[in-house]
């Protein structure tokens, strides 16, 4: 399966981080992975089309009285052709529930976009050995009855690896992301590409992007220079 390396640039970049975004464009096509970036909704209309571009969130309705917010088809009109839903930063920071997630996941197919669909444990639950229990609930309750792997991608993301500089061993998440596979093979019958995300660099994909069941990453803070995402893509393995 081809990779996906995706960028979050989370709630980062002004219109003079474009240049960023465009020399992600330039190189994309000498990469053997495929890239996406998440931008802040407010440059999605501002960057090149020449790359594909992603939102970070959307409201489960697809208008109406919700001040503030923004639907997935905005988003689509905006540019976007994934979104982000459920990351670890908005079920914190928001309250948000598997309930909203999976409604926000189903808003997204909706729109005809692809659904980047957010499970991770905290240090507490990995303390607690809750992992894998933490992880397949939430992606039970996260994930809609139509998500199909052309609507849908899954991105394992421990809360504790998230720009903390430190990443779970390698048997660690191989063992997260078979058992994420496993559940939706056996719920839909199939194969969804599942990211691995929480502080990869260009120092250490190399390594997550060889693990089983490891089919890309959503990259947060180096994700903000091209130069670092590009030589984070550039570590993915031939498919
Ligand atoms: O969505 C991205 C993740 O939260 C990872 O962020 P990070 O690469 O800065 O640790």
């Amino acid at each position: 399966m081809r990779a996906l390396i995706a960028g979050n640039w989370k709630m980062n970049g002004l219109r003079e981080s474009l240049a960023e975004v465009a020399a992600v464009a330039a190189a994309a096509p000498g990469i053997a992975a495929d890239l996406l970036l998440c931008l802040p909704a407010t440059l999605l209309p501002l960057a090149p089309r020449e790359l594909p571009l992603g939102a970070q969130d959307c409201h489960a309705n697809a208008s109406g009285a919700h001040t503030g917010d923004l639907s997935a088809e905005m988003l689509a009109d905006a540019g976007a052709s994934h979104i982000i839903v459920g990351h670890s930063e908005r079920r914190c920071d928001h309250h948000e529930t598997d309930a909203a997630v999976r409604a926000k996941a189903a808003a997204a197919h909706r729109a005809a976009l692809t659904a980047i669909i957010c499970v991770g444990e905290t240090l507490a639950q990995r303390d607690a050995n809750e992992t894998l229990a933490v992880v397949t609930s939430q992606l039970a309750g996260s994930v809609p009855d139509g998500a199909t792997p052309a609507n849908t991608a899954i991105a394992y993301e421990p809360v504790w690896a998230i720009g903390t500089g430190r990443t779970p061993t390698p048997d660690q998440v191989a063992q997260v992301h078979a058992a994420i596979h496993d559940a939706l093979q056996t719920r839909f019958g199939a194969t969804f590409r599942i990211l691995y995300g929480g502080s990869v660099k260009p120092d250490n994909a190399a390594t997550l992007l060889a693990l089983p069941h490891v089919h890309g990453a959503l990259v947060g803070g180096a994700s903000l220079k091209a130069a670092d995402f590009l030589a984070i893509a550039r570590a993915a393995p031939q498919s």
